[in-house]
């Protein structure tokens, strides 16, 4: 449903981020994007919704080409990319509720959204997606009361209200904590699943790429260097795409404490199911 054929990108700095990328990816499939810093795993995620313009190549989206949109045919297209940041990229005086019908934006028109009024099925919608996501108690929370794990979850709800074809996920867990973290990257992988949606992650924790994507690429200068299963990637790939380290050490196991631990009143069992129940990790 998404390939890249020959793309590259070149900064006006000169640096060039982006090498003939050749990568197509299937509905439903979960890719991580693995790779050391400045490899361009942001750039990749970028050009596809062109946040960032690509120099050379083409990118499609089913049967649309990206790379050859402009103004209100780009907006349209970009409504079927859900991005879902590092930061979380919240309004912070907004409640939980404002922040995810903000994912409307790109339908319901600039008026329309700065006054704040949204189609009752889209807010039918962001109080399911909350429920799905754990968040029901929190609807009108305000977005800078919540904890990092709770503002990812607002951010995820926000994603999947545009109802997209695709998730672009950067760095979704650089700022949690690991238990939180698996639980992120769980709650997305369910989705995918149940949406049939693809995703691409960027993303540094290799364990967490390992235990919960289909597919791992690895950038390295802008290059694909692997692109493979979970399972095929053995210390000597890690060394192809990271350069030379003991992969093999372990490390000490880090005591596992979830955010969420410390709101045990957060969640009803029945909302949500595999996040929360004993066990589960
Ligand atoms: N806006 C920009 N202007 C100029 N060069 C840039 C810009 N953004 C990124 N680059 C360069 O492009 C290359 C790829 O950067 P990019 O941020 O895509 O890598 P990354 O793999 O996402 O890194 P990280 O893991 O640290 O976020 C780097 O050499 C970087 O310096």
């Amino acid at each position: 449903m998404l390939t890249l054929t020959g793309v590259g990108k070149r900064y006006p700095t000169g640096d060039r981020a982006l090498t003939d990328i050749e990568l197509s990816l299937p509905k439903g499939q979960v890719m991580a994007l693995i790779g050391p810093s400045g490899a361009g795993k942001s750039t990749l995620i970028r050009c596809v919704n062109r946040l960032v313009e690509p120099t050379q190549g083409s990118i499609r989206l089913e049967n649309t080409e990206l790379t050859k949109l402009s103004g209100s045919r780009l907006r349209h297209a970009r409504r079927s990319m859900g991005m879902i940041f590092q930061e979380y990229a919240l309004v912070d005086r907004l409640t939980v509720m404002e922040n995810v019908l903000s994912g409307q934006l790109g339908y319901v028109g600039f008026w329309r959204s700065f006054l704040r009024r949204y189609p009752k099925e889209a807010v039918a919608e962001a109080f399911r997606l909350l429920e799905r996501v754990g968040l029901p108690h929190a609807i009108d929370k305000r977005a800078d009361a919540l904890s990092g794990g709770q503002r990812q979850r607002v951010g995820i709800a926000r994603a999947l209200l545009q109802s997209p074809k695709l998730l672009l996920v950067d760095e979704p867990t650089a700022s949690l904590d690991p238990k939180t973290s698996r639980q992120i990257m769980r709650l997305i992988r369910e989705l995918c699943a149940e949406r049939e949606l693809a995703a691409i992650i960027n993303i540094h924790d290799v364990a967490l790429a390992k235990q919960f994507a289909d597919r791992i690429v690895g950038l390295r200068a802008g290059e694909i260097v692997f692109d493979g299963q979970p399972s095929e990637l053995t210390s000597e790939i890690l060394t192809t795409i990271y350069g030379e380290e003991d992969w093999d050490t372990t490390p000490e196991p880090a005591e596992e404490k979830s955010e969420d631990a410390f709101q045990p009143t957060a969640y009803t069992a029945h909302a949500m199911p595999t996040m929360v129940a004993g066990g589960a990790l």
